[in-house]
């Protein structure tokens, strides 16, 4: 794994403790260590530059009595040489009163000139917190000395914050929140998904030498979602593209009662770059859809099949009867395209069926479900699947994806999207700004737009005698969820806080992302 990737892909970190057993087999492990240890003792003087001089001040570390402290205490006497009054703070003590920790490490640091104390000092402007790496078991409950650390002390976690799982990100009893995690051999799931990604503040990937070792099947790691990533999954249209090349996305959203949702979804459709929107829904909600958006087409039933690439469908149907019998609509419509691909969103999720879905699947439809966490818990509820109710929110995605056979985009500040062969991708762009209604509709439609572009540019190319390789549904899904929390974001900064101007601010965003592409003299899709 390169260095690059290091910082795009996360594993479970018992996999980083797998891809470690070989090299520790090897007896590489003190030279692992001391890379670990070196790495760690660069980013606390980074810190520690970022507030002033770094000799004469004052750095401890809580440590544990496995290689986590070993890591902390080398870390230490590193920096003990730039002049760091560095204090060693054990947590764990033997019967008779004597440090349980890494005693190379202690030796290491006590050579260098640094001391040993029962409390962290009042002095201490930085605190390493290297109680518990990758080999946390159970429940932590903090020792009292990681109860009383200096108000403005700044805290970095070696390898994970202590409490936290580095595979699920889940907190068992205490953790301690760390300021920053410097973490070894591979970005961990844990420091990304779940409390951890609160608990761990920014995280740093160090490598240590494991690439060869680290898993490589999709469903072992979790990739980060960025701009070249996005660009890639959803790239400019061609030189030589029109409105068909571009994809039709038909839009079945809306309802006398909740018209608005009708206008967002085919917004944030057209604003991601759809080629063309063509509206299926009842009359109120045509014409406010046609005064939004002239350019949009509008009828009750929506397009001939074969013009749809993407159904969206479910932002604001209204009652059971009317929103399952525009359902059924958009399924029959899909079973005469099944390359065509579907969103279900909204009213969709508490609509559809494991029979529906078998037989998507069957089709070769792409589907992606798009719940909110509510949404979640009543689909996982409704239509149940072994190990979808894992604590781990990757693990329980992974297990019902590959059940119904569709993707799951789990919208939150953090946003997950899983493919059936677990795939994942997250989207960690996202903030408090998108926390309101009809956000979820923008991002509807927008994703409509981007498995249109997909469908439409693999029909012309195979039209054309080739055979492109397949963008990952889940990579396809997070580039939507990218451009919808980039839209956000932008939103914030410009103080615009309404959905209503959400959809301009993905237009501005994805905009910008291919002028970048171009830019940078990238291949158009
Ligand atoms: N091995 C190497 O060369 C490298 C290791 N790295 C660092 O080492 C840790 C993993 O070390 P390990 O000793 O396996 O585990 P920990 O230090 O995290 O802790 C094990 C230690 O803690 C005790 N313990 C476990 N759970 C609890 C709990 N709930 N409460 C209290 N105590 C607990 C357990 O009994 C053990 O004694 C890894 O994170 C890296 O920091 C580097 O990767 C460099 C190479």
């Amino acid at each position: 794994m390169s260095v690059e990737e290091l910082r795009r892909v996360a594993v479970a970190g018992s996999a980083v403790r797998a891809a470690e057993a070989p090299l520790l087999a090897a007896g590489r492990g003190p030279a692992m260590m001391r890379d670990a240890a070196w790495a760690l003792a660069e980013h606390a003087a980074a810190l520690l530059r970022a507030r002033g001089p770094v000799a004469g001040t004052t750095v401890a570390a809580l440590v544990g009595p496995g290689n986590n402290g070993g890591d902390a205490l080398f870390a230490l006497a590193f920096l003990r040489r730039r002049g760091v009054a560095a204090v060693a703070v054990p947590v764990r003590h033997d019967d008779d009163g004597a440090p349980r920790w890494h005693a190379e490490g202690w030796a290491a640091l006590r050579a260098a000139g640094g001391r040993r104390a029962d409390a962290v000092p009042a002095a201490a402007a930085l605190v390493i917190d290297g109680m518990l790496g990758t080999g946390f078991a159970g429940e932590l409950t903090l020792p009292p000395a990681a109860r009383a650390l200096p108000r403005d002390a700044v805290v970095l976690a070696c390898d994970v914050p202590s409490g936290v799982d580095a595979d699920t990100g889940e907190v068992r009893g205490e953790a301690l929140r760390a300021d920053a995690t410097v973490t070894f051999g591979a970005l961990k799931t844990g420091l990304l998904v779940g409390e951890g990604a609160a608990l761990a503040g920014e995280v740093h990937p160090v490598d240590i030498g494991l690439g060869p070792q680290l898993p490589t099947s999709p469903a072992a790691r979790l990739r980060l979602a960025d701009e070249a990533a996005v660009r890639a999954a959803h790239p400019a249209p061609a030189p030589d593209a029109h409105k068909y090349t571009r994809g039709l996305v038909a839009v079945a959203a809306g309802s006398p009662r909740y018209p608005g949702a009708a206008v967002l979804s085919c917004s944030g459709a057209l604003h991601a770059g759809a080629g063309m929107v063509h509206h299926a829904g009842p009359e109120a909600t045509r014409d406010r859809v046609l005064a939004e958006h002239p350019e949009a087409l509008v009828s009750t039933e929506g397009p001939a099949p074969d013009r749809a690439d993407a159904w969206v469908a479910g932002p604001g149907l209204d009652t059971q009867d009317d929103a399952r019998r525009r359902w059924e609509g958009v399924l029959s419509a899909l079973a005469e395209r099944p390359e065509a691909a579907l969103v279900a969103d909204a009213s969709a999720l508490e609509l559809v069926t494991a029979a529906q879905l078998r037989a998507l699947r069957e089709a070769g439809t792409p589907v992606v479900l798009t719940p909110h966490a509510g949404e979640w818990a009543r689909l996982r509820e409704r239509l149940p699947a072994d190990g979808a109710d894992a604590a781990d929110p990757l693990a329980a995605l992974r297990a019902w994806s590959a059940a119904h056979g569709a993707t799951v985009l789990l919208k939150g500040p953090r946003t997950l999207t899983v493919q059936p062969d677990g795939e994942a991708w997250l989207v960690a762009d996202g903030g408090p700004e998108l926390a309101m209604g009809g956000t979820g509709d923008v991002l509807a439609g927008a994703l409509g737009a981007v498995l249109a572009a997909d469908v439409a540019r693999r029909s012309r190319a195979r039209r054309a005698g080739q055979a492109p390789g397949p963008v990952p549904t889940a990579a396809l899904a997070a580039a939507a969820a990218w451009l919808h929390a980039r839209a956000g974001a932008e939103q914030a900064r410009a103080g615009r806080l309404t959905t209503r101007t959400l959809p301009a601010a993905l237009g501005a965003v994805t905009a910008r992302l291919w002028r970048a592409g171009d830019e940078d003299g990238r291949t158009r899709g």
